[in-house]
């Protein structure tokens, strides 16, 4: 049926090979030369072009957040549209190794509007014991305008010819649909961290015989951290955090396989990007535990009194002194301090352990992620999945 016209054509997992044991785990389709590459990029419908996209240049920059922030993704009700900031895009977008050419525009010829996104980064990804070369694909948008005018497939088309010349076969990519096939589907959670303003734009309601004031007072944190060496990290802490990350990561069955230089890119904090905190204990000054959050920006669509719902992600937590339990209410604790509304996490990772707890409440908002050109025996537990996409 048309249903997933142009993922049939694919090599992803389809649904009509689930639970095939016949199929061997790995690439679907083995790589070709360079040579057998398109050497030409696909065809556009004729009122629009290709544009490389400079995330260095402050006018490009601005078009591609100003882009996103009026036609990416929104929730089921159009409540709320993510918001990424532009110092957030140049961190995601710039990771070690990273290739411009990955960061692809679409413009409309006559009046050169940036009109649709889709960007990839390089990455090392380890599949139980294989660490493959990937790109992680992100940031698809097509202006509210030029839906269904299948520019989608086309733009995925073009991404993957890109990343196929340098020599990458595989990706890893995340949505809130489902496209054949995931290999985990993940679920959103939600902590309160300013209830009165949760509830005031729609996304929280008060609870049953709950007054506002006794809400408030049941997401209240204290002020500080608990925990006894609970500090920002620093670039001293390079060395030490990635050694505790690699081997917490080691026991998920697909992770990303972060050196030095990845970590320093990706953890290392930046002011209203990414937040890490890491425990070095008192005594012996061994690091021994870790938590990250990046912060991410809704647009609140249609409220009198806000208009921006600020929003902190977990990211990476590793814990092996500090029950991840009170390293993540210290968390909750530094988010609250630097006026975040809400805490998100999924339930990947040991995430599960802590949701209910510290009183994380279900979202609506389902994750779907995907790997192409690599298949995927079974479908993983959430539990077994250790890679976070922006
Ligand atoms: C509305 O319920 C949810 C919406 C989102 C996404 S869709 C567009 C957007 O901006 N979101 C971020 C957000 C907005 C509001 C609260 C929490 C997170 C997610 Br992800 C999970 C949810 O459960």
């Amino acid at each position: 049926a048309k249903k997933h016209k142009f993922w049939e054509t694919q090599p992803v997992g389809q649904f009509k090979d689930v639970g095939d044991t016949s199929l061997p785990e790995g690439p679907i389709e083995p790589p070709t030369t360079l040579s057998e590459v398109k050497q030409e990029p696909y065809n556009l419908p004729s009122p629009y072009e290709w544009t490389t996209c400079d995330m260095d240049s402050e006018e490009t920059c601005n078009e591609v957040y100003n882009l996103l922030k009026n036609n990416y993704v929104e929730d089921d009700e159009n409540m709320f549209r993510f918001n990424y900031s532009k110092e957030f895009l140049r961190w995601a977008l710039r990771p070690p190794g990273y290739y411009k050419s990955w960061h692809i525009g679409v413009r409309a010829k006559t009046s050169k509007k940036l009109v649709a996104f889709i960007t990839g980064v390089p990455a090392r990804i380890r599949v139980r014991d294989e660490v493959v070369k990937m790109a992680e694909i992100n940031f698809l948008c097509v202006h509210k305008k030029l839906r269904s005018k299948r520019l989608a497939p086309v733009m995925i088309k073009e991404v993957t010819r890109r990343v196929h010349l340098e020599n990458i076969w595989q990706a890893a990519y995340t949505a809130g649909v489902v496209l054949p096939t995931p290999i985990t589907t993940c679920q959103y959670w939600h902590r309160s961290l300013n209830p009165k303003k949760l509830i005031d734009v729609g996304f929280s309601r008060l609870g049953p015989r709950m007054t506002m004031s006794r809400t408030i007072k049941l997401y209240k944190l204290p002020d500080q951290p608990a925990t006894p060496g609970f500090r920002k990290m620093e670039l001293r802490d390079v060395p030490a955090v990635t050694r505790l990350l690699r081997n917490y990561l080691s026991q998920f069955v697909v992770s990303p396989d972060f050196d030095e230089n990845d970590v320093e890119h990706w953890l290392l904090p930046t002011e209203d990007v990414i937040d890490s905190y890491l425990v070095e204990s008192p005594k012996t000054h061994d690091i021994t535990d870790f938590c990250s959050f990046y912060t991410l920006p809704s647009s609140i669509l249609g409220n009198q009194n806000y208009s921006i719902l600020k929003a902190a992600y977990s990211y990476y937590n590793v814990s092996t002194k500090t029950p991840l339990l009170q390293l993540m209410n210290d968390a909750l604790i530094v988010a609250k301090k630097k006026d975040f509304d809400v805490f998100n996490a999924l339930d990947v990772m040991h995430n599960e352990s802590f949701l209910k707890e510290l009183k994380f409440g279900p979202g609506d908002g389902q994750l779907h992620y995907y790997l192409y050109n690599y298949r995927i025996q079974n479908a993983l537990r959430t539990s077994e999945l250790g890679l976070v996409l922006l």
